[in-house]
């Protein structure tokens, strides 16, 4: 296993060029978010602006759309519905993210099979919670494209069939050979198995402070964000894993609980210093 420290980090956050604008950066999508769980999706698009990305894009139940607004009156908003608004922009972005608080109902699966035959092969996409099961439960068949899966060890052990024990190094990289993505299997030391490279990868940063509900939407934001900016999208990848655990550690020095939504509001900041510090 190798170390994911610091130095991927500062390797990978540039200092942003004067002679740029918004479609630089990166267009994001964000689906989820049903009734009950709102809060998901709205971290991982609050993650996704506030990491950098230039343009970002919520498909979410009509519900949320005020509280998204109070929150981050930057991002747009398309309803989970309008079937023809997505299948027209969705082809427009450099990465989608789906899954934080969609829900496993019929609407759900809907949404997850249009985004599956919509997305292009050199587009990314981010699958994350409620998308993660609905792919075990349902068998669907995955789209080629640049895929990233995040699933915790219980949605890990439910796409893969590893039992939490039996995920070793070994066997988790012999699934995701054959789901030909990229996945991280999260928990207190999160692993990253890239898709296009047999290096396996550890966090070295995170804390028993971010042990609370919307801590994965949050890292689903930041990924993004990461990816739809920076050249290498494996060093991205690592780098986003790297920042939310490394944000958490530095506010839980004084804090017992960290909140998702504190990381988010300290992403702009530790960028900042890490772009500084680019070749250091
Ligand atoms: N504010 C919100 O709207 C929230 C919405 N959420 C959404 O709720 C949906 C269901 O996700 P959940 O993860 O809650 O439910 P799941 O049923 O998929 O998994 C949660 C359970 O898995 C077990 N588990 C074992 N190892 C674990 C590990 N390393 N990390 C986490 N859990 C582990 C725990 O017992 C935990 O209760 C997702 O769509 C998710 O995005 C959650 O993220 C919570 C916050
Ligand atoms: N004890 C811990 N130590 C370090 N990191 C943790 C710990 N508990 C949770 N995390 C991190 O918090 C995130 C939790 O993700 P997830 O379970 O998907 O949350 P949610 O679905 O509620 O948003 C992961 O990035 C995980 O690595
Ligand atoms: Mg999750």
């Amino acid at each position: 296993m190798q170390k994911i420290t610091e130095t991927i980090v500062k390797q990978t956050i540039s200092r942003r060029k004067a002679q740029s604008h918004k479609g630089t950066y990166g267009r994001v999508m964000t689906i989820g978010g049903n009734r009950q769980f709102g809060g998901a999706i709205i971290l991982s698009t609050s993650a996704a602006v506030y990491a950098g990305s230039g343009l970002v894009t919520c498909v979410t139940d009509p519900i949320n759309f005020a509280s998204l607004h109070a929150r981050l009156p930057e991002a747009m908003v398309i309803s989970n519905q309008d079937a023809t608004s997505i299948k027209q922009l969705l082809p427009t972005m450099d990465v989608v993210v789906i899954g934080p608080g969609l829900g496993e109902n019929y609407q759900a699966l809907k949404l997850l099979e249009l985004t599956f035959s919509t997305i292009q092969k050199q587009q990314t996409l981010i699958i994350d919670g409620s998308a993660i099961s609905l792919i075990a439960s349902h068998h669907l068949k995955l789209p080629d494209t640049h895929l990233i899966f995040t699933p915790h060890q219980m949605e890990w052990q439910r796409l893969s069939g590893l039992p939490i024990k039996e995920q070793t190094p070994r066997n988790n990289r012999q699934v995701q050979e054959k789901l030909a993505g990229t996945v991280i299997v999260k928990s207190h030391r999160t692993e990253v198995y890239l898709a296009t490279s047999k290096n396996n990868w550890r966090n070295t940063a995170g804390t028993a402070a971010m042990a609370t509900g919307g801590m994965g939407d949050t890292l689903t934001g930041i990924i993004a964000g990461f990816v739809a900016q920076f050249a290498d999208s494996n060093q991205a990848v690592l780098a986003a894993v790297y920042t939310h655990s490394k944000i958490a550690d530095y506010l839980a020095k004084k804090q017992y609980v960290v909140l998702p939504s504190q990381i988010i509001t300290h992403l702009p900041e530790y960028m900042a210093k890490m772009a500084q510090s680019e070749n250091d």
